[in-house]
């Protein structure tokens, strides 16, 4: 490895910082103690001590605040004020200390009001430790907050949760660490604090300001033991605040415990009704919707709106305009906390210093025995005393279900539910949660881009994109005829193709079709699914066979196309052999797996009139 200056430049400014206090060290056992030990040392070590510390309780009681609202805020003001807070640590302290003359001073009205007590006092030494420290713990603690996921929060108030208990038992033991530092370096940083002090109060003297007296009058020797108790409480207070947070207790925790199981009460999901006009920064979303059963899925491709849709549901996002009611009963005015709906966010958003057994009976009102049923059902009953990270993502999943269920919801929303899952845990959560759903009779929204999750889990479909609904209706329905091919695509629908209409026959290449009803004439774009597309193998392989051969593959009722098998997917039990006719009209057909034909084996295409749809071109 080639060599660099750049370790030698670090190791220079670390001798710098490090030789004066082993400087201090070497000189240490020379020192005259009876000359070191001036009188008042003492008094001023305690008087820092105890200044510190009511200064650093007054920055934690208004700074902690500070730093929460400002990781929440957003926006240029919120910009402005986070910048502002940093001004105390940019200003030399004696500046500091002048600034807070013309607050506190003897002339100012609140320092008349206080008969010159703030200044030249312990309240003085307080005020000017509180000015200069408090932005540690509220740069620290903003820090802190920013890291809590949001939609933790969130969750807190689906699960009943007001604000300031989902700020002290979500925000604050999430930021815990980054604030138990900022607390002991704001400690540290009052301790030491010595230019604004000087200025606001000179007398009683507090340690700095001691040590600066005495070197003046004597010089090195009457300092040796305020140094030497400054170092120590600075090398304690570091130590402390480097320490990693995420300690699970040196004690070992007893074993959670959960009731014996009780089945939860049945209920009947209400319908929903939506309709709700909202913005979300550009972006504006419009959905009507009437629901017709309970097991609802909404659909679409990223940022159609879906979430958004399911957060106007679960309260968490206001609209403008609107209503939104379950069962009759208007939802809008009643705020997320008492909406008594389950919400499961794209992340579990478990709370990451917490049991799975005190995950799953956190929400308010959530009933031990309810939720030790569902931990049994879901699979997670073993797994009581783990925390998140050490659970699976589809445990984790099942964790949050737990939760949500155990306050017995009647309504419970899902954003992408299986999202990040390995194939085989998200096909057994599929079908635990298609099993769930419909032996409660909750009311269910599932949010998801997959067509195969609505096919599974939904009774009834919204199809989304651009903020509004592009279809809804029930699942068959909607899947058998998507009302346009823009549906079509966001179903999956394969076999999507221009083609054109004439005298009731729709015409794509060399494939004819006749139309089982009536359509007009023009440019169309027309879909077949694949499992109706039937294929047969022609009977001299290898010759193209002729246009227009009624009945080889399909039977009487639609005339086949010669095509060439292009290629073959197998998917299992079944196979998808996509085949080309000679004018290169591609179809994907599914076909039974054994005996599906070899890629370029000459087959012919049938496609039933019934099982076409078509489109006037530009719908
Ligand atoms: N807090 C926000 N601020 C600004 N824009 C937002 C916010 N939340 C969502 N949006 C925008 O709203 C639109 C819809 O977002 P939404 O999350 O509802 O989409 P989605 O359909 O759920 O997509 P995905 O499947 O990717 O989650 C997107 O364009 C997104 O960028």
């Amino acid at each position: 490895m080639r060599r660099t200056p750049l370790p030698w430049l670090g190791m220079l400014l670390l001798a710098y910082l490090l030789v004066p206090v082993a400087a201090f060290f070497v000189r240490l056992p020379g020192t005259d103690w009876k000359q070191a030990a001036a009188p008042g040392v003492g008094a001023a070590l305690w008087l820092s001590v105890y200044t510190a510390s009511i200064a650093t309780l007054v920055i934690v009681v208004l700074g902690i605040p500070l730093g929460y609202l400002l990781a929440r805020s957003r926006g240029r003001f919120a910009h402005l004020i986070g910048v502002a807070v940093q001004l105390p640590l940019a200003l030399p302290p004696l500046i500091s200390g002048i600034l807070l003359i013309f607050v506190v001073g003897p002339y100012t009205r609140l320092g008349r009001l206080f008969g010159g007590g703030l200044t030249d006092s312990v309240t003085g030494i307080v005020l000017a430790q509180v000015f200069v420290a408090a932005p540690f713990l509220v740069i620290a603690a903003r820090s802190a907050f920013a890291e809590v996921d949001p939609a933790a929060e969130e969750v807190a108030a689906t699960l009943g949760h007001g604000r300031l208990a989902r700020f002290a038992r979500v925000a604050l033991p999430g930021a815990a660490g980054g604030i138990r530092s900022g607390v002991l370096l704001s400690w540290l940083r009052a301790f030491g604090e010595f230019g604004a002090t000087v200025v606001l109060a000179y007398n009683p003297n507090a340690l700095p300001v001691f040590v600066y007296v005495q070197f003046s009058g004597s010089g090195l020797p009457g300092t040796t033991i305020p140094v030497l108790l400054t170092l120590g409480a600075a090398l304690v207070v570091l130590l402390l605040a480097d320490r990693r947070p995420g300690g699970r207790g040196l004690l070992r925790r007893r074993p959670s415990v959960l009731p014996e199981p009780v089945a939860p009460t049945a209920v009947a999901g209400p319908l929903l009704e939506l309709s709700v006009r909202a913005h979300v920064g550009g972006f504006r979303l419009d959905v009507d919707h009437r629901a017709g059963a309970r097991r609802l899925a909404i659909l679409g491709p990223s940022g159609a709106g879906k979430s958004c849709t399911l957060r106007v549901i679960a309260g968490l996002l206001t609209p403008d305009a609107g209503h939104l009611r379950a069962g009759g009963a208007d939802l809008l005015g009643v705020p997320a906390e008492r909406r008594g709906i389950g919400y499961l966010p794209q992340d579990s958003s478990l709370l990451p210093r917490m049991r799975l057994a005190d995950q799953i009976t956190f929400g308010v009102g959530s009933d031990p025995a309810v939720a030790a049923f569902w931990a049994r059902r879901l699979g997670i009953d073993g797994l009581l005393d783990r925390y998140p990270d050490q659970l699976s993502g589809g445990q984790r999943r099942r964790a949050a279900m737990a939760r949500a269920l155990a306050r017995q919801p009647r309504i419970l929303l899902f954003d992408e539910p299986f999202t990040g899952l390995d194939t085989p845990v998200r096909e057994e959560l599929r079908l635990l949660l298609r099993t769930v759903t419909r032996e409660t009779g909750l009311t269910t929204v599932l949010v998801t881009h997959d067509p195969v999750d609505a096919a599974m889990l939904a009774d009834e479909v919204v199809v989304m994109d651009g903020g509004r609904v592009l279809q809804a209706g029930p699942q068959r329905e909607v899947f058998a005829r998507p009302a346009s091919p823009a549906v079509a695509r966001l179903l999956g629908v394969r076999n999507l193709r221009p083609g054109h209409v004439r005298d009731g026959r729709l015409v794509d290449g060399d494939l004819t079709v006749t139309l089982a009803a009536p359509v007009p004439d023009g440019p169309a774009t027309w879909c077949v699914r694949p499992e109706d597309v039937r294929i047969g193998v022609s009977p001299a392989p290898g010759r193209a066979p002729a246009t227009g051969d009624a009945g080889y593959a399909g039977g009487a009722d639609a005339p086949a196309v010669g095509a060439v098998v292009r290629d073959v997917i197998h998917l299992g039990a079944i196979a998808e052999v996509v085949a080309a006719t000679p004018a290169g009209t591609e179809l994907t057909a599914h076909v039974p797996a054994l005996g599906a034909p070899a890629p370029g084996t000459a087959v012919r295409l049938t496609v039933p009139p019934g099982a076409v749809t078509t489109w006037p071109r530009g719908t």
